[in-house]
């Protein structure tokens, strides 16, 4: 709890989990990894209950403290309440606070007695009731408002780990053989995915050190069939401009033998694009240069000659994989959305003119707000009438939910075309595919 109660507080001040976990002892990272996310999954209510339960308030560790508590204890019967308030108590000394001990056993006592008035008082707004920022509840209730809560719900919801399986070694149906073998159940999602009825250690998996899987979400893997469409050319000069760590470009490179560019703006996740490229043996035919640039800014690196298909998957601010993700929510800011719309503009417009006439660019964005997906492309094609929208997804709700029929009012084309059963594996996510002339 100690450990847990430390990440929590840690995002809470600014950092993401992503830099908080490895730095817990690995024997403790799975068990920590579980407590961290239920505990952010609840951290609305829960820190509204904090609020109501200290009349001063605590040192962070030990209000997260309370939280990875009150968190558990409001899994009803799910876990023996005794035991949680007496391991809290037990935790105080490793967060150098045990003369705590006292003030975190009456805190929680008192929420076990009044229990449903305080729960009550904690869900008295929408942060407290729907474990997301104010801001973030009001824009989706803007963006969806006949699905907003079913959004929020989602959200709250364990993902299930999806595998895509590597073209290049062997059939997806070969694979689920394998993977039946072992006795692990998986069911097809898109073109080359299985969503695991479990999920696993990556290292247990089947020829994973011989890349013949590869973790991606369902509604990722919808990228690289939507940008090469009915195929392209051997050879085709192909942009991946925000590639890093690799995922979509292996995929585009499991899928076509193509002259591919992959680019990134950070020098380390660029690197991630080799390790990527590197397990799953790519690129079998074709070839692949990986550079660190800035996308926005083409004169500093492209050739001037044409690619026949561009992939954007643009940096946004990830509210759409909060599922697998519960520290974003309460790492962003409410600047941070205009703030990223501006550079999705940014970046669409300038690799705009790189696209050869009749190529196609693919956006994409794993957000689920409007001003990140429909907005960009709707205002992207009033100012660019050589662009033309082809059928693609536009907004995916997380976790099977379909998005409203609004997105074909938006000027671009949607095509819900999937059935439930291939939205169940997937997140939020935002995909308008545009091609020139
Ligand atoms: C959504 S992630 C890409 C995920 C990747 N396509 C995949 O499937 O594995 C966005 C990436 O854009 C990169 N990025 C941000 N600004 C950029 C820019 N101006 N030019 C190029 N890359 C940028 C980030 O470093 C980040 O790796």
């Amino acid at each position: 709890m100690a450990a847990a109660a430390r990440c929590v507080a840690g995002v809470h001040a600014g950092r993401s989990l992503a830099d908080l976990l490895p730095a817990v002892p690995a024997p403790l990272r799975p068990g920590t990894q579980a407590l961290v996310f239920d505990t952010l999954r609840r951290a609305g209510t829960a820190r509204a209950l904090v609020g109501a339960l200290a009349e001063r308030k605590p040192p962070p560790p030990v209000a997260a403290l309370l939280e990875v508590a009150l968190a558990l204890l409001l899994q009803g019967t799910a876990y023996a309440a005794h035991t949680v308030v007496d391991q809290a108590v037990q935790a105080l000394p490793r967060l150098r606070a045990p003369a705590l001990r006292g003030f975190v056993n009456a805190c929680l006592r008192r929420f076990l007695r009044e229990h449903d008035a305080l729960l009550a008082r904690a869900q008295a707004t929408p942060e407290g009731r729907w474990n997301h920022p104010d801001w973030w509840v009001q824009r989706l209730q803007q963006d969806y408002p006949d699905q907003w809560a079913a959004v929020l719900a989602a959200d709250d919801r364990p993902a299930p780990m999806v595998l895509r399986v590597n073209r290049r070694q062997t059939s997806r149906e070969a694979y689920r053989a394998r993977l039946a073998a072992l006795g692990w159940a998986a069911d097809p999602i898109g073109a080359d995915g299985l969503v695991l009825a479990d999920p696993v250690p990556v290292e247990r998996l089947p020829g994973w050190g011989e890349g013949a899987v590869s973790v991606q979400d369902g509604a990722a893997q919808l990228a690289a069939p939507l940008l090469l469409g009915d195929g392209l050319p051997a050879g085709a000069r192909v942009l991946d401009a925000c590639a890093a760590p690799g995922g979509k470009t292996a995929h585009l490179l499991e899928c076509a033998d193509l002259d591919l560019w992959a680019l990134d703006a950070d020098g380390a996740r660029a690197e991630r694009i080799r390790d990527t490229l590197r397990r799953l043996r790519l690129p079998a035919a074709g070839q692949v240069r990986v550079l660190t640039a800035d996308a926005g800014t083409p004169a500093d690196w492209w050739d001037g000659r044409p690619f026949d298909a561009i992939l954007l998957d643009a940096p946004c601010s990830a509210s759409g994989i909060v599922r697998r993700h519960p520290d974003v929510r309460w790492l962003r800011r409410p600047g941070d959305i205009d703030r990223l719309a501006a550079e999705q503009r940014r970046l669409l417009a300038a690799l705009w003119p790189l696209l050869a006439p009749g190529g196609r660019l693919l956006y994409a964005t794993c957000s689920v707000f409007r001003a990140e997906g429909a907005d960009v492309v709707t205002d992207f094609l009033a100012r660019h009438p050589q662009a033309r929208a082809l059928p693609a997804p536009g907004h995916l709700l997380p976790g099977g939910l379909a998005a409203d029929a609004t997105d074909t009012t938006a000027g671009f084309v949607s095509a819900h075309a999937m059935g439930d059963n291939a939205r169940r594996g997937m997140d939020g996510f935002f995909y308008a595919l545009l091609a020139k002339g």
